[in-house]
């Protein structure tokens, strides 16, 4: 008689997944203050995209200013392209309505922008430290107006571990 063997009961689950590869990726990041991950998911649950903060191709990492005060044009700001922007514009595939995004830090409003034209439609944040800023309130106000769904993420607490 053929042993029945059951299937694996520990493996991650689709959030785990998405928000793991998105906090992978922010792991690329240069910043030295907020490393921040996006991964763009199919409504039929399939990676279309991933992106971090870096600055644009072509701006180094050694010579822009990663400083966070300071003349504007000697910080970071005026130039580091967000994950979730970055995540948008390395999606070369054609639409990207009905997709969901997941990303490690609440989008901003120039974000949020990006995420309702290209027809995003769930939005899956883990920290949301800026959400006093005018720049949050402005992306939820425009979310919201838009249709756009966001929620945060619900820690499993499970640790992944993996040795590469
Ligand atoms: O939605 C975002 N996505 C994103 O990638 N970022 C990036 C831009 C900067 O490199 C960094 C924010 O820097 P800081 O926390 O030091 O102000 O995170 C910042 C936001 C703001 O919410
Ligand atoms: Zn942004």
């Amino acid at each position: 008689m053929a042993v029945h063997i059951q299937k694996r009961q520990d493996y991650i689950s689709w959030d785990e997944y998405f928000m793991g590869v998105a906090m992978l990726s922010g792991m690329r990041s240069k910043d030295p203050n907020s490393q921040v991950g996006a991964c763009i998911v199919s409504e039929d649950n399939k990676i279309l995209s991933m992106g971090y903060n870096g600055f644009p191709k072509g701006c180094s990492d050694d010579e822009f200013p990663w400083a966070r005060e300071g003349e504007p044009l000697d910080t970071k700001y005026l130039y580091v392209t967000h994950s979730e922007l970055n995540a948008i514009l390395n999606y070369r595939g054609g639409s990207l309505e009905g997709a969901k995004l997941y990303v490690s830090l609440f989008p901003c409003n120039e974000c949020a922008k990006a995420i309702i034209q290209a027809g995003i439609k769930t939005v899956i944040y883990d920290c949301d430290k800026y959400e006093h800023t005018p720049s949050v309130i402005a992306s939820k106000r425009m979310m919201d107006a838009a249709g756009v769904r966001y929620y945060k993420y619900k820690r499993s607490g499970r640790k992944i571990d993996i040795t590469v």
